[in-house]
Parts: structure tokens; C-alpha cells; sequence
């Protein structure tokens, strides 16, 4: 049975029961993360590996279904008939002349002082969603061509109607204008690039025949054409907007909607919410416009003085929270704009800042030029916090604050003056900071780089800084694409789905799933709406817990440490950290998020009494990038498309139809985000059906467009036979045994623990250790990179 190293573990003291009806045998309980809602139900499924320590009786992995389709890109209808050019010189004329007004604009508002007050809320959610000079750049030129759109739809009237204005303006190739500068720039890939087995840092050179696909600084793809007011940018209206219908405001929905009820899961872990913002947090980061969209003191903001791209969220007067301290307005900017890539005319794109793949670009950076700064270019290994710092006590290194925000905690939290050595810190991506658990999560994961690069070396003394770096950097992305895969995906969208898609992994042998085919970016839908699921995973609270499990005294709330970083400084504390993300339980996954979030996001605390509320932005954030109402993707995902609220029963509990119902006058107007987390879970999964199915379409585009993929056989990338079967023996539980001194964990650590997922010692078989010795070269062929 399987590849022959890994027998070892295997036992069979005990004869194990059938599983779900097939034949089951006692493994690591790793090896049973996609099993483990049956085997938790299922009796006697504890057994003892061939060393006596604890494992799990479960079956072999189900084998993949194939030919799962790829939910595809929209195609174009064809319009037919074609625009004059002086037409398109005029509109393009007038782009630039909009381009200039909006630079006045800014340098008006800039010499008035409307701008982003330091410390406030705003001014963390800014550098949450911050852009660089680059994308800037980029953004700028694509809003140019998305003025241009508009100014040439205008230039027909009413002739043209909404659905064929995308077809219509989308004959217009810019590399034909005077915009041609704003086209995305293909990167040229010669040979022994295409030949690395290293991926780019920037995601290039990726699909061999469109390098740019899951390039940094790119656009999202979308599953659905976008729902525009005018067809180009404007957000959408309601459908009976003719009618004098305007749809809710986002925090009308939020607070007659989303409440905050305690109700933690049974069975999984807090990992499982911080691997999901872990994994966000490499897949994208959207930037925004930076521009302050209402008053210093909460109020709408005079419209001469709002920034075009500014999208306020109106608070109702009434607002049971807001209202007490006199807040009708919530500060919101809208996402950059990306150019297209194909480099025509058309409806507003968004930009993603990260590489699109699943590549620890948040670890690594999304360019040269980061991944450079964060490099030691000693023996392959990243910065930590101090020279000094042995293994264990490493963090990350020091990065900016936040505008006008320190990382230290105020003295009325902590009891202590705020120490001046305390520094948000610095990453691949800009977010590392938001929450400790999130800094938390990275550092395991710097750790582990490090960790690795120093074993290679000393496996291979010969090894330059760069191939230690390199090397180490493919395995821990492996790790990194196994634990999703094998242990994170299989509780967020379940067993099933995932052997409908072809997406479990494989327990033995090469995957040849790869498609060049396969736009491997990431879907608009899914950042927009869908993976923001995490939200409701949140825990208000914050606890740290010691070796023993017992909770520290004093209970933390999350509104006092958004971009907080000091109680990760304190010593001892990181270990806590993982022990607290290992014991308490998610909050489930329904419409009910943690006031912490809905109320208090980034407060400036003590100072004020209240933040921004994400539930409203995430709203918002879908009509900003125009993704559809909720029903088009029910019916995209195979559900029935709902005539009527009373239709849409089948997955939303009959009280929020109620409730939604108040809110919206058509039940095509639902947004996409609120109508998926009202879902009920689907069979297997944390999540309900529509998002289920974007998400696993996503993490399908992942894999099978990825050709760096950590199982695939045959490619540039792929690694040999004793190599994949040591990367396969990893778990997030091994990360966290392997980069902390906690002595003791649940091999399953995105679970809680039970009797099938018993507390073991980090040194036993029951968290499998992987071996690097595949990795030491012998000569020629000896399973390595020369080059
Ligand atoms: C305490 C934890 C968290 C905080 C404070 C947080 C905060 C935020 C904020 C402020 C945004 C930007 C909202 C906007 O303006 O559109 C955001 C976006 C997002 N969040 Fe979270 N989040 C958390 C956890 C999570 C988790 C657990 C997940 C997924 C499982 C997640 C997924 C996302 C995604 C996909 C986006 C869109 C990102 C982008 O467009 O760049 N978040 N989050
Ligand atoms: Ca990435």
C-alpha cells in the first residue's frame, strides 16, 4: 500500500471499521483530513500507528473526478457595426482632458486639507488597501481609457443599448490610440527562465504562451459580465430604479441583517479562519485611490469637495450604533482600476497588486524589488526583526505604521507606557500587521523558510544564497499549496465538491492536471464577495492560552489591536498565539459577524468609540466592482434562478428571506456578498452553495492553471518522486510544531480537539516530521537544479 516510505507510519494493531462504507486503515490523521466529519461519526476510528502513537482509521482518498468544467470568461456578443476613428479621437480627447480635471481635483483638495485624517479609522483602512507609485500608475492610465468609454457611449445616446455597450466600445484597441501607453506591458521570457524550476516573484513567465497571466499588477477575471449602471463604471442600480427604487444602503442591510450572536462552531479551529485571511492575503490585495469621502466628523461631504472616485456609505439617522455619535457618513474610495489585458475599451476592470497564484507572494513579495529588501542574502534566508534573535524568538522585521497610528498599544490597554521600539512589521504583502493572529501566522511561515534554508545548507554546503533561497522557497509554497489542499479546502467547501472538481489531492504519484489552457487570475466575484467569507469566522474576542490550555486572565477585544504588533513582541507570547488559534473555536459561518468587525473596525482606540463597519464595505465593494446581484450566480452555480423571495427558501432560512425581502424591492437587487452568507451550509462544507462553487472554481483555476503546481509531474518545476512523498507528510500542524517551543498540539490543527484529533507531543509520528535528504545533491540527477 502507497509509495513505501511512508508505510512506516501505517499500523494495523488494530483491524480498522469501514468509513463511509469503504474499507478504512490507520494513518497519520493528516492522511484522514478529508475524512473527518465521517470519521467522527463513525465509531472506533482511533487506532495506533505502527509506533503506538495515535492515528486514524480512514479510506484511501476517493480518486478525482475529471472533466470538471472551468466556469469560463464571458464571451463578447458581436455588435455589427463598427465606429469611425474620428468618433474614437474625440472620446479619447476628452479622456485626457477628465484625466487632467481629476489632477486638479486632488491638488485642490490636497491645498484645502480634505485629506485622510492621521490616526482615524480611514486612515487605516487607506493603508490597509494602500497602492504604490506603480500601480498608481498603471490605475491612472487605465482610468484614462475607462473615461474614454464612457465619453464614446455618451457620443451615441440613446442608440445603443446597456447590454451591447461592452461589445460596442470593445472594438476600440487601444494599442491603436494615443492611450496605447496604458496597455499592460507583456514580459518577455527567455528559455532558462521557462526552464526554472523557480517561479518568478512576480508571477510571470508562468503560462509559457500568455506570461503575463498571474502576473502581480493585473487584472481580476471575471465569471459573470459586470452590472454597471451605464455599462462602463458606474455602480449598479436597482432594478426598478425607473420606478424611483434605489437599492439599500449597504449599512441599511448590514444592521437589518447581519447580528452579532454568539455561536462558535463544534469542531473547527481558529486556524481555519486565519489560514483563510492568510491565504487572501496572498491570492490578493486591491488598491484603492487614496482620498478621504466624508468629514472630519462623520457627515456627507459637500459634492465639490468629494473626490470622483469616493463611494460614501450613507448611515441611517436612526443607525443603532452609529447615531450616537452623530455619524451619517462612512468613509469609502473605490478600488483602483486595472487595465485590461487584451487592452481594449471596456467596462472597469480592478486591480489585483499581489501575483494571482498561490505562491506565499505575502511571504516573498510581488516583485523583485520587495522580495529584494526582505532577502538577508546570506545563506538564503529572510529578514528577521534583529540580528540577534535565536530561531524561536524571531519575528518578523520592522515596516511602516499606519498614518498617524502607532503599533504600540495605548496605556489604557496595556497598563504600560507605549514602548518606542514597537513596530508594525514588514512582509511580502502590506497587511501583515492588521491583527496579531495575521502577523502570527506569517511569522510561522518566515520561520520555516529559515528553517529549511538552513538545513539545505548544511545538506548542501555548495549552495550559493540564491539557490538556498530559491530551493527553500519552492518547498515551503509546496507545503504551503498541500496544506490548503489537503487539509483547509476539504472544511470550507468539503469532500465532495472537491472529488467532483478534481480537487483533492493525490495520495501518491504525479498530477498531470496542468491547462495552459486555464486562466489561472484571480475572479472578481471571489474577491469581491465570495472569499470574504472569512468575515463571519472572526472572533471578537481575544485570548491567549499557555501550554496547558488554560486561558490567560483578561479577556482582549479585537478593536484594540487592529495594526497592534506589541503583544506579539512580548516574550513567549507568539507560542500563545499558535495555542489560541489551536483551541478556540471559529464563530460559524452564518450572516452574524463580531460587532468588533461591524462596528469598531480599526478604531482609533481609546481615543474613539467607534470604526468602520466591514460588513457595509464588503457590500459596497461588490457594486464598486460591479459584480451582479446574488440570483445570477445562483443560477451560474446551478441553482434555481428565484422569481420571488419565496424562491429563494431552498438555501436561505425563511426568516433572513423575510428580512432581505424588507430591504430590497427586487430579489434580483440582493448583493452577492450578503445573499452568501445568508446561505445554509452546503452538505460537507462551511459554506453555503453559491459560494462553494465560486471558491472551488478558484482554487481549480489555482491548480490546474498553475504550472508550478506542487504535484504536477513532467514540468519545469516538478519535484522528484522521494521529494513530493516528504512534502505530502507535512501539515499545519508540523509549521506550527516545527517554528514554535509549544510542546505539544492536535495533529489536526484546523480542527478542535476531540477524541479523533487527541493533543499528541510534537515529536510524535502522529505529526509527521518530512526529510530534506531528497534534496541533498548527489552529482548529476541527483534530483536537483544545476544551473
Ligand atoms: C480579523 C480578521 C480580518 C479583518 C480585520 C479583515 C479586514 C478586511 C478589510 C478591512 C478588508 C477591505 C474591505 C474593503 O474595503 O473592501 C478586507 C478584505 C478582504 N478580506 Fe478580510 N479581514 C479579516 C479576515 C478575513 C478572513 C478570515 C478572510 C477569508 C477567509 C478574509 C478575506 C478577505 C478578502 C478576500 C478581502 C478582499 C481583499 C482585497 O480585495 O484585497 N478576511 N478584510
Ligand atoms: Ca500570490
Amino acid at each position: 500500500y502507497g509509495p513505501a516510505k511512508q508505510t512506516y507510519y501505517y499500523g494495523n494493531y488494530r483491524s480498522c471499521p469501514n468509513v463511509g462504507g469503504y474499507p478504512s486503515q490507520c494513518r497519520p490523521p493528516k492522511d484522514c483530513a478529508v475524512w473527518y466529519d465521517l470519521v467522527v461519526v463513525t465509531p472506533n476510528t482511533g487506532c495506533k500507528l505502527t509506533d503506538g502513537n495515535p492515528g486514524t482509521c480512514c479510506p484511501d482518498l476517493p480518486s478525482n473526478g475529471n472533466g470538471a468544467p472551468i466556469l469560463n470568461v464571458p464571451k463578447r456578443v458581436k455588435v455589427p457595426f463598427s465606429i469611425d476613428t474620428k468618433r474614437i479621437e474625440n472620446a479619447i480627447k476628452a479622456s485626457q482632458t477628465l484625466s487632467t480635471c481629476l489632477t486638479n481635483t486632488e491638488t485642490c483638495l490636497n491645498e484645502n486639507k480634505i485629506t485622510i485624517r492621521p490616526g482615524s479609522s480611514s486612515a487605516a483602512h487607506s493603508f490597509f488597501s494602500r497602492t504604490t507609485p506603480e500601480s498608481m500608475k498603471i490605475s491612472r492610465g487605465a482610468l484614462a481609457a475607462s473615461f474614454a468609454a464612457k465619453e464614446l457611449i455618451q457620443s451615441f445616446g440613446t442608440e445603443i443599448e446597456s447590454d451591447q455597450v461592452d461589445s460596442t466600445v470593445s472594438q476600440v484597441n487601444l494599442k491603436d490610440t494615443s492611450l496605447a501607453n496604458t496597455c499592460p506591458v507583456s514580459p518577455v521570457c527567455d528559455e532558462k527562465t521557462l526552464r526554472s524550476p523557480f517561479r518568478k516573484l512576480d508571477g510571470s513567465c508562468n503560462n509559457v504562451r500568455n506570461p503575463i497571466w498571474g502576473q502581480s499588477k493585473t487584472q481580476y477575471q471575471r465569471l459573470l459580465s459586470p452590472d454597471y449602471a451605464e455599462g462602463i463604471s458606474t455602480p449598479r442600480k436597482a432594478k426598478n430604479w425607473q420606478q424611483g427604487r434605489e437599492l439599500p444602503s449597504p449599512r441599511l442591510v448590514s444592521i437589518s441583517v447581519v447580528h452579532d450572536e454568539n455561536s462558535p462552531s463544534d469542531s473547527t479551529a481558529s486556524w481555519t479562519m486565519q489560514m483563510g485571511q492568510f491565504l487572501d492575503h496572498d491570492l490578493v490585495s486591491t488598491p484603492t485611490t487614496t482620498a478621504t469621502c466624508c468629514t472630519s466628523d462623520g457627515k456627507a461631504m459637500r459634492p465639490a469637495e468629494l473626490h470622483p472616485e469616493c463611494l460614501p456609505i450613507s448611515i441611517p439617522a436612526d443607525d443603532p450604533f452609529f447615531s450616537q455619535f452623530g455619524q451619517t457618513c462612512m468613509d469609502f474610495v473605490r478600488s483602483s482600476t486595472a487595465p485590461k489585458l487584451d487592452c481594449r475599451l471596456g467596462y472597469r476592470e480592478q486591480l489585483n497588486d499581489n501575483t494571482h497564484f498561490l505562491d506565499l507572494s505575502l511571504v516573498y513579495g510581488s516583485d523583485d524589488k520587495t522580495a529584494d529588501e526582505l532577502r538577508t542574502k546570506e545563506k538564503g534566508k529572510l529578514k528577521i526583526n534583529s540580528p540577534r534573535s535565536d530561531h524561536e524568538s524571531a519575528l518578523l522585521p520592522p515596516g511602516e505604521n499606519p498614518l498617524g497610528r502607532p503599533c504600540s498599544l495605548a496605556r489604557e490597554v496595556s497598563g504600560i507606557n507605549p514602548p518606542a521600539d514597537i513596530k508594525c512589521f514588514a512582509a511580502g504583502d502590506g497587511r501583515s500587521s492588521v491583527t496579531p493572529k495575521m502577523a502570527v501566522s506569517q511569522t510561522v511561515f518566515l520561520r520555516e523558510h529559515n528553517r529549511l534554508a538552513t538545513e539545505l545548507a548544511s545538506l548542501n554546503p555548495s549552495w550559493d544564497d540564491e539557490r538556498l533561497y530559491q530551493e527553500a522557497r519552492r518547498i515551503l509554497i509546496a507545503q504551503a499549496q498541500h496544506i490548503t489542499y489537503n487539509e483547509w479546502l476539504p472544511i470550507v467547501i468539503g469532500r465532495s465538491k472537491m472529488q467532483q472538481l478534481g480537487l483533492l489531492p493525490l495520495q501518491r504519484g504525479f498530477s498531470s492536471d496542468y491547462d495552459g489552457n486555464v486562466l489561472p487570475s484571480i475572479v472578481n466575484e471571489f474577491v469581491g464577495a465570495a472569499f470574504r467569507f472569512g468575515h463571519s469566522l472572526v472572533q471578537g474576542n481575544y485570548n491567549l492560552f499557555n501550554q496547558q490550555r488554560q486561558k490567560e486572565a483578561g479577556d482582549k477585544i479585537l478593536r484594540q489591536h487592529f495594526f497592534k504588533t506589541q503583544e506579539v513582541y512580548k516574550p513567549g507570547n507568539l507560542d500563545k498565539f499558535l495555542i489560541s488559534l489551536a483551541t478556540v473555536p471559529i464563530q460559524n459561518m452564518d450572516n452574524s459577524f463580531s460587532e468588533e468587525l461591524t462596528n469598531h473596525l480599526f478604531e482609533d482606540h481609546p481615543a474613539q468609540r467607534f470604526g468602520l463597519d466591514l460588513v457595509s464595505l464588503n457590500i459596497q465593494r461588490g457594486r464598486d466592482h460591479g459584480l451582479r446581484g446574488y440570483n445570477s450566480y445562483r443560477e451560474l452555480c446551478g441553482l434555481k434562478r428565484a422569481n420571488n423571495f419565496d424562491d429563494l427558501c431552498d438555501t436561505i432560512p425563511n426568516v433572513i428571506v423575510k428580512r432581505l425581502q424588507t430591504l430590497y424591492n427586487s430579489v434580483d437587487d440582493i448583493d452577492l456578498f450578503i445573499g452568501g452568507v445568508s446561505e445554509r451550509a452546503a452538505e460537507g462544507a462551511l459554506v453555503g452553495p453559491t459560494f462553494q462553487c465560486i471558491i472551488a472554481d478558484q482554487f481549480l483555476k489555482l491548480k490546474r492553471g498553475d504550472r508550478y503546481f506542487y504535484d504536477l509531474g513532467g514540468q519545469a518545476g516538478s519535484f522528484t518522486q522521494e521529494q513530493l512523498d516528504e512534502i505530502r507528510k507535512f501539515s499545519l500542524a508540523r509549521l506550527a510544531c516545527g517554528n514554535s517551543q509549544v510542546q505539544k498540539f492536535q495533529p489536526l490543527l484546523f480542527r478542535t480537539v476531540s477524541a479523533a484529533n487527541p493533543i499528541v507531543d510534537c515529536k510524535s509520528s502522529s505529526i509527521p516530521s518530512m526529510s530534506l535528504l531528497p534534496w541533498k545533491e548527489r552529482g548529476y540527477g541527483g534530483g536537483g537544479y544545476s544551473g
